[in-house]
């Protein structure tokens, strides 16, 4: 394996002196030295092409020993220092003090076209920041976050990505919903990848100890390294490397509604300095269209983390980093007006990306209404987010009495569509076809535009699940097919066209498919 190695991140920031790998309260420090844990009988279960290709792996370099032992954890390269990140958070709104790579252990970094990525594997051992986890990962969640990494990328959508998947050989207890039923499963590695793993939680740390030294050591860096066209380090800087990180988090927001993507656990120590999206824990996709919906079912209650919520919650997010920044910055007034954008933005932007899939370019000032109007079309009866805005794109003005027989497989319960239902939608088509006359673009050019932004597949919560079940048995295959099929999520690909369709019934209240705990 030739690979173009780096350690920018641990030659240029204050590491942890000590060097044992045990639990503790780590200061002045970005990270600490820390030895992957040996795999009883690691085995290589997926591996992504593009990300090979990507860090400067050859085809022959995935199939040997080394490249098994490297992405479990069992071999670390020579030259290499392995480590687990320092870091806070505010967990479901709340501080939580020091977190850190509990079960995250990064490898090293690779300098490829251009590009430099880090690399690193979850589940791969204990380290200082493991607290009363056991710092491993089972194949269920490896599995999710494998296959919805990949999937976002190729949707288009801001994310950390993933090179591979392995299962470790070794038996891992869980209590899947908590309920004092621990069992065993299998444990598994996903080895991670992303220009860099910092999150909000990251700078947090250092404001909240007031160690201001390491707070401005640690912003340096990621402008130098992450955002260096914003120019040397000042007072100026950090305002704009806020807005920038204030951008970002918002574009990569705006992304996840126009899919459908619910996070699931949006705290401060999962937000991602760059906008990626990161940690696919118990995140969900929307099935019926519902701003209230959440997957997490540890945050039940609130629903903090639901759909709707999302960008309220990344706002707030982005006050705790404005506050961990202040020091720096000692400007409120110019803060307060960057978050205040964010909220300006994310009206134009949740409006211009809602045209989007509506297919409208041309200028109209009842768009606003036109999209209230389906917004609350779409929560009468349960409807099928994916499939409804995919159908849209067959829509013909002149037949708008077709419009609901146009997107009928997009509703779950066809009885539940009641005859005044049937007339808000027909006087909603009757409205979506008037204002389509006001544009110049024919119904063939709308649709093509329509279907690069609404996507024919994703991967629904019930098609992981499936992926999951087999893989337990030892069956890869559906891994790979979903794998395959959502690279392609905008194609129509009618050999997979079984799974552009409605969660099936069995999967409604299933463990998995629409309920699912931190439990990981
Ligand atoms: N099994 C575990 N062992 C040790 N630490 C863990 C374990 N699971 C989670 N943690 C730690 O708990 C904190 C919150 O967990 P969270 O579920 O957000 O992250 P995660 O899924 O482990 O990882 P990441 O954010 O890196 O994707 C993090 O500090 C994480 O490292
Ligand atoms: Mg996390």
């Amino acid at each position: 394996m030739k690979l173009n190695l780096n350690n920018k991140f641990t030659t240029q920031l204050p590491s942890d002196p000590n060097l044992e790998n045990s639990r503790r309260q780590v200061t002045e420090a970005c990270f600490s030295f820390v030895t992957p844990k040996k795999t009883s009988n690691p085995e290589l279960v997926h591996v992504s092409q593009d990300m090979l290709h990507a860090l400067g792996f050859t085809q022959e370099d995935a199939a040997t020993q080394e490249f098994l032992e490297v992405v479990t954890g069992n071999k670390v390269l020579e030259t290499t220092t392995p480590y687990a990140m320092c870091y806070a958070g505010h967990q479901f709104g709340n501080w939580a003090g020091q977190l850190g790579d509990g079960r995250a252990i990064n490898l090293f970094e690779v300098t490829h076209d251009d590009k430099n990525w880090v690399v690193q594997l979850k589940g791969a051992g204990e380290t200082p920041y493991s607290r009363s986890a056991d710092g491993l990962a089972v194949l269920r969640s490896s599995i999710r976050e494998y296959l919805c990494s990949e999937a976002m990328y190729h949707l288009g959508v801001p994310t950390t990505r993933a090179l591979s998947l392995a299962l470790t050989g070794d038996r891992v207890l869980r209590d899947v919903m908590y309920n004092g039923n621990p069992e065993y499963e299998k444990g598994a590695i996903v080895s991670r990848v992303s220009p860099s793993f910092l999150r909000f939680g990251s700078y947090e740390i250092f404001a909240a100890r007031q160690d201001h030294k390491n707070l401005k050591v640690l912003v340096d860096f990621t402008i130098r390294e992450h955002f260096p066209h914003l120019g040397a380090p000042s007072r100026e800087t950090y305002i704009q490397f806020f807005a920038e990180v204030c951008a970002r988090t918002l574009e990569m927001i705006i992304h996840w509604q126009r899919v459908g993507f619910v996070h699931g656990v949006m705290n401060t120590d999962n937000m991602s300095i760059l906008g990626l999206t990161i940690d696919y824990g118990p995140y969900g996709w929307l099935e019926g269209f519902e701003y209230g919906w959440t997957p997490n079912t540890t945050d039940n209650q609130h629903k903090r983390y639901r759909y709707g919520n999302q960008p309220n919650i990344g706002l707030w997010n982005l006050y705790q980093l404005a506050n961990a920044l202040y020091p720096l910055i000692e400007d409120a007034k110019a803060m307060e007006t960057i978050l205040e954008t964010y909220t300006t933005n994310f009206e134009i932007q949740s409006f211009a990306m809602m045209r989007g899939k509506l297919g409208l370019q041309s200028d109209n000032a009842s768009d606003v209404t036109l999209i209230q109007a389906l917004e609350d079309a779409l929560q009468l009866t349960e409807t099928d987010m994916t499939i409804f805005f995919r159908k849209l794109s067959g829509f013909k003005p002149d037949q708008p009495s077709e419009g609901l027989l146009l997107v009928t497989d997009a509703f779950y319960e066809l009885t539940q569509v009641s005859d005044k239902i049937r007339a808000q939608w027909n006087a909603w088509f009757e409205r979506y076809a008037e204002r389509l006359l006001a544009e110049s673009v024919s119904n063939s050019e709308r649709a093509e535009h329509m279907n690069t932004v609404n996507p024919k597949y994703v991967l629904r919560n019930y098609m992981a699940q499936l992926a999951i079940d087999a893989a337990d048995k030892g069956d890869y295959k559906l891994i790979d097919e979903l794998f395959q099929m959502l690279k392609k999520p905008y194609d129509e690909q009618p050999q997979y066209e079984r799974w552009f369709a409605k969660r099936p019934e069995w999967a409604r209240d299933k463990v998995g498919c629409s309920m699912l705990s931190c439990s990981s």
